[in-house]
């Protein structure tokens, strides 16, 4: 079986508070981009995990592909299988990737092997292998909170819309940027902001990481700065970067301006 596993941008972040667990708390609001990998899960004599494209680095037995298919092995009688990756969504970019190779490497198993896993359950075995995981369950628009896996429905519609994501190939450590900030609880409410037209996000849809990471980085804050420069209605870091993005309201091909970087443009669906 072949799946192209998608990455994913934060519209709005706010990190609310530190928890007992060391973690925190956000609320923020996923919404899925056609930036993707593939992944192919076949029946095997024994298992392995292969990867191509960008270099994942660690060992291939920890990729969160074989983390998922080992932690499914452990309670269902699932075969062996071989696992092959191209590895296109940059790492360390804010854009979930790996998390969004754990969760379709779930949801491939339950599917090739009808294991018939609730969808809260394959939520469940997301959760285990890291907070973004959850998300591309379902792989929808959701507004989320506490570690950023739980969901609530979002009415927001942005299909059609084009998008421009520009990585400039700098890996941030999520655990570091996390460490570098202080939380605050924003008085604004998300969801109710993200009803209102996106020409109105600008000053209030705000990615907490921003703050700490573009003193740090002056690129982020550059490439964010051209976005808007080139006609986006909105443009941020998507989570804890280093990946930028702007949504215009027309095809847009900024290819040639942010030449010297990675970058990813299509519609929004
Ligand atoms: C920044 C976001 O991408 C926004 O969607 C996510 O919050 C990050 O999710 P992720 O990459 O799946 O992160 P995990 O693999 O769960 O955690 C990596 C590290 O980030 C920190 N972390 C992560 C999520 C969270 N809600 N609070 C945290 O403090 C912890 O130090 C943790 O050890
Ligand atoms: N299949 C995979 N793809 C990418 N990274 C993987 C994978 N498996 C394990 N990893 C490890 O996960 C880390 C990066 O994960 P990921 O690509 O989700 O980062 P990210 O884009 O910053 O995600 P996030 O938005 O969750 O912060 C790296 O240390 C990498 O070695």
């Amino acid at each position: 079986m072949v799946v192209f596993p998608n990455a994913k941008i934060n519209i709005g972040l706010n990190i609310v508070e530190k928890r007992q667990d060391g973690f925190h708390n956000i609320e923020s609001c996923f919404y899925p981009v056609g930036w993707s990998d593939a992944l192919e899960i076949l029946p095997a004599e024994s298992f392995s995990f292969q990867s191509d494209g960008i270099n994942i680095p660690g060992d291939p037995a920890t990729n969160l592909c074989s983390r998922a298919y080992y932690m499914l092995a452990e309670d269902y009688d699932v075969e062996p299988v071989s696992i092959q990756l191209l590895k296109a969504v940059p790492i360390g970019a804010g854009l979930g990737g790996g998390s969004s190779d754990a969760a379709f490497t779930i949801k491939v198993l339950n599917e090739l092997f009808g294991l018939e896993i609730s969808l809260e359950k394959q939520l469940d075995y997301a959760r285990r292998l890291g907070s973004d995981c959850a998300f591309f369950i379902e792989n929808k628009p959701v507004y989320c909170f506490e570690k950023g896996d739980r969901f609530e429905e979002i009415g927001l519609n942005l299909a059609g819309k084009w998008i421009v994501l520009v990585n400039p190939e700098l890996h941030i450590s999520t655990a570091e940027a996390y460490a570098g900030i202080q939380p605050l609880r924003s008085e604004n409410d998300l969801r109710e902001i993200l009803t209102t037209p996106m020409e109105n996000w600008k000053e209030v849809v705000k990615n907490d990481f921003e703050t700490s990471l573009f003193p740090k980085y002056p690129v982020l804050k550059k490439i964010k700065e051209s976005l808007y420069n080139k006609g986006a209605k909105y443009a941020a870091m998507s989570g804890s970067g280093s990946t930028l993005y702007g949504i215009f309201d027309e095809e847009t091909d900024l290819s040639g301006i942010f030449g010297q970087y990675k970058v990813w443009q299509g519609y929004l669906k």
